[in-house]
């Protein structure tokens, strides 16, 4: 299924909640929607679910116009982070809650329900616990009761809002990998709201970056935080130190580190981008100090003191950094933005 959404609008009071969208999501794709609070994430979402109606613009889906198509009738499979499970319904029940209120001509029998939620427990993993309530259930589980209640309609569509939000970082991360690779074994085309820059660059084919009502840049994790479109989206992405510069003859110069190219930005006060891994620190006799060290799940990583800055660096290969050691810093990329 392909979602194309162009000119989206949707104004509440005097908030443009949506600001002429564009997104176009192609069949199969696992796309996340990364962006502030306030941004427009779940409302784009909930109008892709017809849950609420733009004021303008249009949603294909499959090629189809929205427009005219209710909730139900869009086979679209959504899960959100607060869409409780009926607290008075069993896990079974909660899960073929979706296939029992089809109109009676498409109802399948109760056997066959009976037959889906087996199944559908199986994929989520949760075999035997049909007959649990909600409340007997861990957090995860039940984001997973959720999710196969999701998928009871067999959806090719699946809209995810913050599914994982609540749940610690260690679930979440399993979760979030089973998800992905449940998305491949179905064949689904989703979108993933977050707010997690590390969710969304670890799932995604592409993320969709947002901010007030529009996508600013929709790319692959690699070209968005190689090549962001703006100094907004450089500064959201990939924990990147900001550093005022100056741009002269095709180069940044700055107060205390070598100068980088930065070809094709305009001459004068620019800012820019440098993430940890474009700084490498290097032993020696140099204007940098190591502030600090500490290992990640990345590796080491260092904060050295550069003139007025702290920045993130990593080490030179082999390299042993003791706290308050001389060092050179390295810039082997920066993204560069007239400010
Ligand atoms: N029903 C509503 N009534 C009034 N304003 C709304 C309504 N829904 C959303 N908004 C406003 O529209 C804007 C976009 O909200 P939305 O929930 O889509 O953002 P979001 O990116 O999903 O944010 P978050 O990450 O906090 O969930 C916000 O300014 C919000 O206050």
């Amino acid at each position: 299924m392909t979602i194309v959404v162009s000119e989206l609008r949707r104004r509440f009071g005097g908030v443009a909640a949506l600001d002429g969208v564009e997104l176009s999501v192609r069949s199969g794709e696992f796309v996340a929607l990364l962006g502030a609070s306030g941004s427009g994430k779940t409302t784009l979402l909930r109008a892709l679910a017809g849950l609420e109606f733009p004021d303008a613009g249009r949603i294909l889906i499959d090629g189809r116009d929205m427009a005219s198509v209710p909730a139900r009738a869009r086979g679209i499979g959504f899960v959100f982070q607060n869409y409780a499970l009926f607290r008075h319904m069993t896990v079974a029940g909660n899960i073929g809650f979706g296939l029992r209120i089809r109109p009676w001509r498409s109802r399948p029998s109760r056997a066959e329900i009976a037959r889906r939620v087996e199944e559908l427990l199986e994929l989520v993993r949760l075999p035997g616990l049909g007959g649990r309530y909600p409340d007997q259930l861990s957090g995860g589980q039940r984001q997973r009761v959720a999710l196969a209640r999701a998928l009871a309609i067999e959806p090719r569509v699946l809209l995810l809002d913050e599914p994982f939000g609540a749940l610690d970082a260690t679930v979440r991360r399993e979760l979030r990998l089973w998800l992905r690779g449940l998305h491949d074994r179905l064949g689904l085309t989703s979108l993933f709201v977050t707010h997690d820059q590390d969710e969304a660059l670890e799932l995604a084919d592409r993320v969709a970056v947002m901010r007030d009502g529009r996508v600013v840049q929709c790319d692959t994790p690699e070209a968005l935080l190689a090549r962001p479109a703006d100094a907004g989206v450089a500064g959201f992405l990939g924990d990147a130190a900001r550093l005022g510069c100056e741009v002269r003859g095709g180069m940044a110069w700055f107060a205390a580190l070598p100068p980088v190219p930065a070809e094709g930005v305009a001459e004068g006060q620019a800012v820019a981008f440098l993430r940890p891994v474009d700084l490498l620190a290097e032993p020696g006799e140099g204007e940098a100090r190591v502030a600090a060290s500490r290992q990640d799940g990345r590796g080491v990583r260092l904060t050295v003191a550069v003139g007025e800055s702290l920045l993130e660096a990593v080490p030179a290969p082999g390299w042993q950094p003791r706290r308050g050691e001389a060092c050179r810093v390295r810039v082997l990329a920066a993204r560069v933005f007239p400010a």
